[in-house]
């Protein structure tokens, strides 16, 4: 047992954002949750790791009430990337990683040497060793998104929930971090617009619009022509890729003299 969310809803100014859903993920598997912008990801994600409150439902970790469980033991447990994270500008590199070890040390420890190895591994881990001592605020955008995907590993957590962390990555970094999570076999849910992505990387999908849970299921299941164009409103066309996974092709309709 791992994560759940049961018929939970959460919603601001008098409007539901997040309306009765009820999932789950199996231990060390990839959820992906995919849906129109605005249709609830981040806010069922925030829900997830207590960021914020639910009006009504539960969330549960092991079948636990999430609400109940204690802040440090969640910490240990659960990491969250959030979209365009933040961090204070005078931090290195190292640093910004090194506060995913805050929830392992006790009160005045001093920086272990497993505390080190797990940060140094972190960063090679997303391919950022050379940047160690480099001050956050001079990193790329994509390089940032890297960090703050390593502060999570270095946290070691067995939950992992991502919020597009696949924004700002070139194709090889997108493709190499979404590998990566899956080789570290911890329990994730993952947010993600490319539809493509989220087929190759995804053991399960769940898909989300205007706060409802629509769909979910297995790839090939869940990400029919029919389904995309009910809830993206775009006409695809559906066929094996050379990986044997279903790719999909976006159908555009082109100006007469446009290039195609
Ligand atoms: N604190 C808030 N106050 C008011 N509205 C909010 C608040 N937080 C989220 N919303 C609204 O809730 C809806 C869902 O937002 P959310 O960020 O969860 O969507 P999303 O699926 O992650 O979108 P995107 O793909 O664009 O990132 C949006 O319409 C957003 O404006």
């Amino acid at each position: 047992m791992t994560l759940a969310t049961h018929d939970v809803r959460w919603g601001a100014g008098g409007k539901l954002f997040v309306d009765g859903v009820s999932l789950n993920v199996e231990p060390n598997r990839v959820l992906g949750l995919i849906g129109p912008n605005g249709s609830g990801k981040s806010s069922l994600l925030r829900l997830l790791c207590r960021l914020r409150k639910v009006a009504s439902g539960v969330v549960t970790l092991d079948g636990q009430d999430i609400a109940a469980v204690g802040r440090r033991d969640l910490a240990r447990r659960l990491a969250f990337v959030e979209q365009q994270a933040t961090t204070e500008i005078q931090l290195t590199v190292c640093d910004v990683v090194r506060l995913g070890r805050t929830p392992h040390r006790a009160a005045f420890a001093s920086w272990s040497t497993e505390d080190e190895r797990a940060v140094d591994a972190a960063l090679a881990r997303v391919g950022l060793t050379e940047r160690h001592d480099q001050p956050w605020h001079t990193l790329s955008g994509g390089e940032r998104q890297r960090v703050h995907i390593a502060r999570a590993l270095a946290q070691a957590p067995r939950e992992l929930i991502l919020d597009e962390p696949t924004n700002h990555l070139d194709i090889q970094h997108q493709l190499s971090i979404l590998g990566l999570v899956r080789r570290l076999g911890v329990t994730c849910i993952v947010a993600l617009h490319d539809l493509n992505l989220a087929s190759l990387f995804c053991d399960r999908i769940g898909v989300l619009s205007a706060g409802r849970l629509v769909a979910a299921g297995l790839p090939e299941e869940v990400l029919t022509p029919a389904l995309i164009r009910e809830v993206f409103g775009v006409e695809v066309t559906i066929r094996l890729g050379a990986n044997g996974h279903r790719h999909i092709d976006y159908l555009v309709d082109h100006e007469p003299g446009e290039r195609p």
